[in-house]
């Protein structure tokens, strides 16, 4: 009994001395982490601070898109919506042409000059002329007024290399319509600029373009350039670009930026989609890599020297039927 008794006394002891350890410890333990709290909690706000310093210096980079001027899902109709910008000073070391050269400066956007239907018509087009070559890399034109079109890593002229063999691809019809798209934007410039329709002219490169995400083999494949039109192309005054695709679901990336000082603002392309714009450095612009489908569009532009006039792509007459 004794024996036990001691033997209790002693187990109780044990379990005093445990839970006297378990104390100790756990308070050695709070008062580690007590001591550790500062500089732990110091810690968690540098990291913030500089996850939050990393996150504003990526987005000021990549100030890609301030404001978006005209969505994919937006139908903008049946009046152009119309941005006015300040015209450069380029236009003082031109000549002027009364009734054409830009008085008024800016871009604007319509969905209802052409149709979906036209603008898959064309892209139809595009499509056919084409799959005759193509660029080796991501960028692809056909010009019609030309003849220019993109193989390999060059140029050639489909009305020359193929002969008439090309009236097996285009058909009079879709030139009539090429000419009528053409005549319709030229007179929605017109309006919207307060222009003379009839003192502005068709300039080249009036060219379809194709691009997907294949990376670049040559310089001309890289669209992707911040540019002024005026400077690029020269004879330029106003530019329009007719897309014929979707933003979203036929291509990814592809917007067209305008890159104004105070930040980017875009236009995403839709099938039958206008925009067009004063050519000068005010309207200094760019295209975002597109980075998955294919995206097609026509630049056609618009001149005020009739030295620079050029007449609408034509189906060169046959040799045969
Ligand atoms: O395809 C576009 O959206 C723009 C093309 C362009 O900037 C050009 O042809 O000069
Ligand atoms: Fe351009």
């Amino acid at each position: 009994m004794v024996l036990l008794r001691q033997r209790n006394a002693q187990g109780s002891n044990a379990t005093e001395i445990e839970k006297k350890i378990k104390r100790g410890n756990a308070l050695r333990q709070g008062s580690a982490w007590r001591a550790s709290r500062g500089p732990v909690a110091l810690l968690l706000i540098a990291v913030t601070l500089c996850g939050a310093a990393v996150w504003l210096y990526i987005t000021s980079l990549d100030s890609e898109i301030t404001e978006t001027l005209v969505s994919r899902a937006e139908l903008v109709s049946p009046q152009p919506r119309v941005y006015t910008v300040q015209c450069s000073e380029d236009y003082e070391n031109y000549q002027r042409y009364p009734g054409c050269t830009p008085q008024k400066c800016g871009r604007a956007v319509t969905d209802s000059v052409v149709t979906r239907e036209e603008a898959q018509l064309l892209r139809r087009l595009a499509e056919r002329g084409l799959a005759l070559a193509g660029s080796e890399g991501g960028a692809s034109i056909l010009d019609l007024h030309s003849g220019a079109l993109s193989m390999g890593k060059q140029f050639v002229n489909i009305y020359r290399y193929f002969g008439d063999q090309i009236r097996d691809v285009f058909t009079q019809e879709d030139f009539q319509l090429y000419r009528d798209v053409r005549g319709r934007i030229q007179t929605v410039i017109a309006e919207t600029f307060g222009l003379d329709p009839t003192l502005m002219y068709l300039t080249k490169p009036t060219f379809f373009s194709r691009i997907n995400s294949t990376g670049a083999k040559t310089q001309h494949d890289e669209y992707w350039h911040p540019h002024i039109d005026k400077v690029t192309y020269g004879s330029f005054d106003y530019t329009s670009l007719l897309y014929l695709s979707d933003y979203g679901s036929d291509f990814t990336g592809g917007r067209f930026i305008f890159m104004d000082q105070n930040g980017n603002r875009t236009v995403e392309p839709r099938a039958g989609r206008v925009s067009f714009f004063s050519s000068g450095t005010e309207n200094l612009h760019r295209v975002e890599r597109v980075t998955w489908g294919t995206r097609f569009a026509i630049t056609v532009s618009f001149t005020c020297d009739p030295a620079h006039a050029i007449s609408d792509p034509a189906l060169p007459e046959g040799t045969h039927g």
